[in-house]
């Protein structure tokens, strides 16, 4: 496998990873938040069903006056039983509210024990104003405890209450066990709250009355007291176990000085009165006044112990939100460290590796490699060495692309010299004889007739003794020119040696070769050289002309044998004329 697919692979697989941990563990973290935020709303909903305990168990305390009121009425005490009323509504409404729409089964549940508590509610102060419309005479005879009924079913209504608040509260603990105690005892604190109302209640009318205690009421009385004061226990046993904080024990103290210390104590005194038909001492009105007041610094522990547990279960949640965040936030530093090592890599490292492997592999190719291709080496690192070995073996490619490229010149300019007169510039012999080897194959393949001129200029060396050396090559160089201007496609001209020259014509027949030679020789001797100064020689030449099929020949050497002596006749025929060497015959130059 290719290293770029395997590093995609690899990262790909690591990010798909460090992604489904990440969405993992964000999840759980979600779904602890959601449990603690639910946790503390069913503790805030036990909060609102306390509350609702709270009012209906004080409603009560204005309906006992309105039950036990004497002729006329006094629209006072209704009044004022009316406002408890009211409050008692807000709270119920409030505590409905709370649970509406809810369908966790602990809300469900709430939410039915809420609803039976306001039906229970609505009858028992159905019956507290049928009865506190009867008579005083029928309402206050004793025996038929009249007024005791609607009293009953007011406390009916808070146990039904009190399973609300135990329904949520037990909903708040089994999200946070280690808050069980305050939760716990602020349940206790409510029912103790709601068990010290009751036994106030059962002397309202024995002190409206002034009558002793019945025994019902006794027994009442004791099943109470014995009832709160294990409710006592518990609240301290509990507050002990869980080392209580210096609030909550200031709450606790506050609770045994005020209620145990004043409330109870008055109720103790008033039992025994009444049990022995001592007189009380006070009314039902300054009862109350002595005796509620106390009954506020249970409220108060209540208070306290549900603000510990709330602010407890408050700060759990901000903890578990901030350590959401925190394990998100890592998360995510995680994946954006995977990604820039990613992205890092494969800038880093894969791509100047794919460029310098193309760059290598184009100068293998012997492919153009101008020097922008490849970036300027500035790295330092491991990456960059091998982009210096690549530049390097680029460099040295091109160098020697260029010697190559001279050499080349420099044969090509060899090869040209070597096939070149010097002087002329016209073939030289050898150079003739590779040319003319290739003219007479082609000759050959076509069945052409060929031609061969050779001529010579006549009393050359008198031209060199009386004007020099150099007037001599000026005389070549212009032979070689006006030569060159005659021959045409298919004749191959070139310099033979001192001052003969040679002319190869293919396809050419011999009527056409002794036209050509004669052509040559009139415009030699027609036109003068002309040297510096304006001295103007007249130069002739002596031409031998061999003709034959190029099928008939088995080299140029017989041809040029046959050529040279027809030359040499024109020599000796006194120069300046053709002679052809097949058939022997002579043209004269006329
Ligand atoms: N200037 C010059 N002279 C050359 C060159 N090659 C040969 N020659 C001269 O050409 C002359 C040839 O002389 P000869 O062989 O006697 O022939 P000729 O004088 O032309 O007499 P015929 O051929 O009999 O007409 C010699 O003097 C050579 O030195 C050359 O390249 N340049």
């Amino acid at each position: 496998m290719r290293l770029t697919r395997l590093f995609l692979l690899t990262t790909g697989l690591l990010l798909s990873l460090v992604t489904a941990l990440l969405l993992h563990s964000s999840w759980a973290d979600w779904r602890h938040v959601d449990a603690s935020e639910l946790g503390l709303a069913a503790m805030q909903r036990a909060y609102l069903a306390m509350k609702v305990a709270e009012t209906a168990s004080a409603e009560r305390g204005p309906a006992i006056p309105v039950l036990n009121d004497t002729e006329p009425p006094d629209p006072a005490k209704r009044a004022r039983l009316t406002d408890f009323r009211h409050a008692t509504d807000t709270a119920l409404d409030q505590a409905l509210a709370a649970v509406a729409g809810l369908a966790d089964p602990a809300s469900v549940s709430a939410r039915a024990q809420l609803e039976q508590a306001r039906t229970e509610l609505a009858r028992a102060r159905v019956e507290v104003d049928r009865v506190a419309a009867l008579p005083h005479a029928e309402r206050s005879a004793p025996g038929r405890r009249l007024t005791r009924a609607p009293i009953d079913q007011m406390f009916a209504v808070i146990d039904t209450v009190l399973g609300a608040v135990t329904t949520q509260s037990a909903a708040a603990e089994a999200v946070y066990p280690e808050l069980a105690m305050p939760l716990v005892g602020a349940r206790y604190a409510a029912e103790l709250r709601e068990y010290a109302g009751r036994l106030g209640s059962q002397f309202t009318t024995p002190l409206a009355t002034q009558l002793p205690l019945e025994r019902g009421d006794e027994r009442e009385i004791a099943v109470l007291t014995g009832r709160i004061e294990q409710l006592r226990k518990l609240i301290s046993l509990q507050a002990r176990v869980s080392r209580a904080s210096a609030p909550l024990q200031a709450a606790i103290a506050t609770m045994e000085a005020r209620y145990f210390g004043v409330g109870l104590p008055l109720v103790r005194e008033l039992t025994e009165r009444g049990q022995s038909g001592q007189p009380y001492g006070l009314d039902s009105a300054a009862f109350v006044g002595r005796y509620v007041p106390p009954m506020k610094s249970i409220v108060e522990l209540r208070d306290t112990l549900f603000a510990a547990a709330r602010d407890d279960a408050t700060a759990r949640v901000a903890a578990v939100r901030r350590d959401m965040a925190i394990n998100a936030t890592l998360g995510l530093a995680v994946l954006c460290i995977e990604l820039t090592v990613f992205l890092l890599i494969r800038h880093r490292v894969l791509l100047p590796l794919l460029r310098g492997t193309r760059g290598m592999n184009a100068i293998m190719d012997g492919r153009d490699l101008p020097s922008d291709h490849l970036p300027p080496v500035t790295r330092e690192d491991e990456i960059g060495d091998m982009q210096r070995a690549v530049a390097a073996l680029r460099d040295a490619t091109l160098r020697r692309r260029a010697l190559e490229a001279e050499r080349e010149q420099l044969i090509g300019q060899l090869r040209v010299a070597s096939d070149t007169d010097f002087l002329t510039g016209l073939p030289n012999r050898r150079a003739f004889a590779e040319q003319a080897a290739r003219l007479l194959a082609q000759g050959r393949r076509h069945g052409w007739p060929l031609a061969l001129l050779v001529f010579d200029l006549d009393h050359f060396k008198r031209i060199n003794d009386q004007h020099g050396h150099p007037a001599g090559d000026a005389v070549l160089r212009a032979v070689a020119e006006l030569a060159r201007c005659q021959v045409r496609q298919g004749e191959l001209l070139a310099r033979y040696g001192g001052e003969e020259f040679i002319i190869l014509a293919i396809d050419c027949r011999p009527a056409e070769a002794a036209l050509l030679a004669e052509r040559l020789r009139e415009a030699l001797a027609d036109n003068p050289v002309v040297l510096p100064g304006d001295v103007r020689l007249q130069v002739t030449a002596s031409f031998g002309l061999a003709c034959t099929e190029a099928r008939a020949l088995l080299d140029l050497d017989s041809l040029y044998r046959e050529a040279d002596r027809a030359l040499y006749r024109a020599k000796a025929e006194g120069r300046n004329r053709v002679c052809r060497s097949e058939p022997a015959a002579r043209l004269d130059a006329g």
